[in-house]
């Protein structure tokens, strides 16, 4: 369980979030949404303990972010970025196994067992096989995404921060990448947290919506309770129609031409 109790971050003068209260259950999928500016990447970067918060605290199972090691957090929690990994020179596979590294000793060993069949695995879930062993830096984008979602996988971790993770991705890539995500959410329980500007992709995955405007929380609830069409005018400032999705009832928003 993660616990945001009264967090805060201000640099000099300028207030990136207001402090927040916020609990994240074991297993559930979390979307943080609102404007460019609002407050969402450092509210990540408070959760992950690599911006230190000024006030309040990050509990991660009853103990601060800030008091576990890099490498205990790291076997914790994983993030994952809008650019994935950088495009280095290093084939597939390796960068996969690259994921490992918080379970390696200083000389580079991994004592646990059955690690070539968890990458194997991982391999075979995200149909990484036919490009083992091309460098990474040939890639394309969405491919190289791939790749960075299975280098968290091999980290094994509980916790899955995904900062913008679709936003250069075409629809192919950005259901492709959702659905993996949400698949092993449903084999390994991993919480998730996604910072997402698709607000229609965040409406079909995540559990809750922490909605955050001029780093406030303006609301957190289901999709339903805060993909209203009155939410979302006045967090965005646009003229929005919501709709339930034909298929799951889910809210899908549309945005209308503005009158001349
Ligand atoms: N390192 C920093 N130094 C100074 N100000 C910062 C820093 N990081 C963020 N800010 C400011 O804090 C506010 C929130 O920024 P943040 O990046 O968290 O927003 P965001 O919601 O993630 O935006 P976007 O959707 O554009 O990525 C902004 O006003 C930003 O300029």
């Amino acid at each position: 369980m993660i616990e945001v109790l009264g967090v805060g971050k201000q640099f000099g003068g300028i207030t990136a979030l207001n402090p927040l209260d916020w609990t994240i259950g074991k297993g559930e999928w979390w979307g943080i949404i609102g404007p460019n500016g609002s407050g969402k990447s450092t509210l990540m970067r408070l959760l992950s303990g690599v911006e230190r918060v000024s006030s309040g605290v990050v509990n991660i199972n009853g103990k601060n972010v800030t008091d576990y090691s890099r490498k205990q957090l790291s076997r914790m929690m994983a993030v994952l970025q809008q650019e994935g990994i950088a495009p280095i020179h290093y084939p597939v596979r390796e960068v996969i196994e690259m994921g490992r590294y918080p379970y390696m000793d200083w000389l580079g060993r991994d004592s646990s067992e059955n690690v070539d069949s968890l990458i194997e695995g991982i391999m075979d879930k995200l149909k990484l096989h036919e490009l083992a062993e091309r460098p990474l830096d040939e890639l394309s984008g969405g491919q190289r995404q791939r790749v960075a979602l299975g280098q968290v996988m091999a980290q094994e971790p509980s916790i899955l921060l995904l900062d913008e993770p679709t936003s250069f991705l075409d629809i192919h890539y950005q259901q492709q990448f959702m659905e993996l995500v949400a698949n092993w959410r449903k084999e390994t329980g991993i919480t998730v947290i996604a910072v997402l500007h698709d607000l229609n992709l965040a409406a079909q995955y995540c559990d809750k919506l922490l909605v955050l405007r001029d780093g406030k929380a303006v609301g957190m609830g289901t999709p339903q309770e805060m993909l209203t069409a009155e939410n979302i005018r006045v967090v965005y400032e646009v003229e929005p129609v919501v709709v339930a999705h034909p298929a799951s009832g889910v809210p899908q928003v549309l945005l209308s031409r503005q009158t001349m």
